[in-house]
């Protein structure tokens, strides 16, 4: 991939003919996810009820007549979907609407990630790369992982990037500072509201985030503020984040693909017992991309706060672990 023939990549989306879906595949097309330079081939996933949508969604890539676009294919079957597939976005799903938690999705979203990592483990490519973006997030990668023989399991990651991303504006709003003045931002465990966006580590131009900003404000208001996003985005928006979620998840593929160099950023990923996080679960951490992999970034300071607050996010993943467990959806 990204070799100097620049031979097209096969990208596959589920969920193809929904929102974020819709948001995605343009920027992807353009280029913006694998580099000006790189041809793309376009999968699109979609159940019966969706392909009409997503039909739509391929007419209207070629009437952009992108000079990287390749060809795009739709199909309702996975496992043609999955064929030969370098980088898998798994976007479909049923959204959380208002007033819903995420362990209702559980059970409704569980089902269908079984039989895609299944897809994916008996018909991707060798390097085949996966981000889940469908709710509950990091669970739905578990799942997939599990059912994934051969795939090596650090392979499958969960959107966390939105957090992020979020986090960052946020600090920047309040520092009154730029974007690009902002570093060294975690967030940690779940892609839910137990989720635990850290800014002790941060830096905001030169100087520690928590020497600009008021200290109880970066401990209080802008966790919750930053974990209920979503909820906030929700109930204003009347649906829930797309083209915030579609440029996070290109900007993780991205990422991903191509590197980070020495800029830090977050990614549900595999833990290998980083952080006191249970081997096996795949949770937020600090992260860099280096030769198309991402290595958790190990030697932060963890203050009892910040210790606390990450237990209790991870908590939440084994205890969803252990719901899909109990469901049989993993074994
Ligand atoms: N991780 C994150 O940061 C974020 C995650 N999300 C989640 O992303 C997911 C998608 O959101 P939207 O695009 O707004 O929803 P949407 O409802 O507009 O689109 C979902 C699409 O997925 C399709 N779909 C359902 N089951 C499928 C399957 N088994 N295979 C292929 N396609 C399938 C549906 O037909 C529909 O077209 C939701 O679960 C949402 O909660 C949304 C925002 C941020
Ligand atoms: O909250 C939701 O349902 C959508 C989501 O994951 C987010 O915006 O972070």
């Amino acid at each position: 991939m990204n070799d100097t023939s620049h031979a097209p990549v096969t990208v596959t989306l589920t969920g193809a003919g929904g929102q974020i879906g819709y948001a995605a595949l343009f920027r992807i097309a353009a280029g913006d996810m694998l580099g000006p330079d790189q041809r793309v081939r376009l999968r699109l996933l979609e159940i019966p009820q969706g392909m009409r949508s997503a039909e739509g969604t391929a007419l209207e890539l070629a009437d952009c007549a992108f000079p990287l676009l390749d060809s795009v294919e739709l199909t309702d079957d996975a496992s043609i979907g999955f064929d030969g597939t370098n980088i898998a976005l798994l976007i479909g799903s049923r959204p959380r609407t208002a007033g819903m938690e995420r362990g209702d999705l559980l059970e409704a979203n569980g089902a269908i990630f079984g039989p895609q990592g299944r897809a994916i483990g008996a018909a991707a490519a060798d390097d085949v790369r996966v981000v889940v973006v469908g709710n509950p997030a990091n669970t739905n990668a578990l799942i997939a992982q599990q059912h994934a023989g051969g795939v090596p399991a650090e392979r499958f990651t969960a959107l966390t990037r939105l957090d992020h991303n979020r986090a960052v504006g946020l600090l920047a709003a309040e520092a009154g500072v730029a974007v690009p003045e902002v570093a060294g931002i975690t967030i940690w465990g779940n892609h839910s509201a137990t989720q635990y966006p850290d800014v002790s580590g941060a830096t905001i131009g030169d100087r520690p985030a928590l020497d600009v900003v008021d200290a109880e404000w970066a401990r209080g208001a802008y966790i919750d503020r930053v974990a209920k996003r979503g909820a906030e985005i929700i109930e204003v928006r009347g649906g829930s984040s797309v083209g915030s979620a579609a440029n996070a998840a290109i900007e993780h593929v991205r990422d991903w693909v191509l590197g980070t160099g020495e800029r830090r950023t977050s990614a549900a990923v595999v833990s290998r017992g980083e952080y006191g996080v249970p081997e096996g679960l795949i949770s937020s951490f600090p992260v860099r991309a280096v030769d198309g992999a991402w290595n958790v970034v190990e030697d932060l300071e963890i203050d009892a706060f910040s210790r606390e607050r990450i237990d209790r996010s991870v908590a939440e993943l084994v205890s969803e672990r252990d719901a899909v467990r109990g469901l049989g959806l993993i074994g």
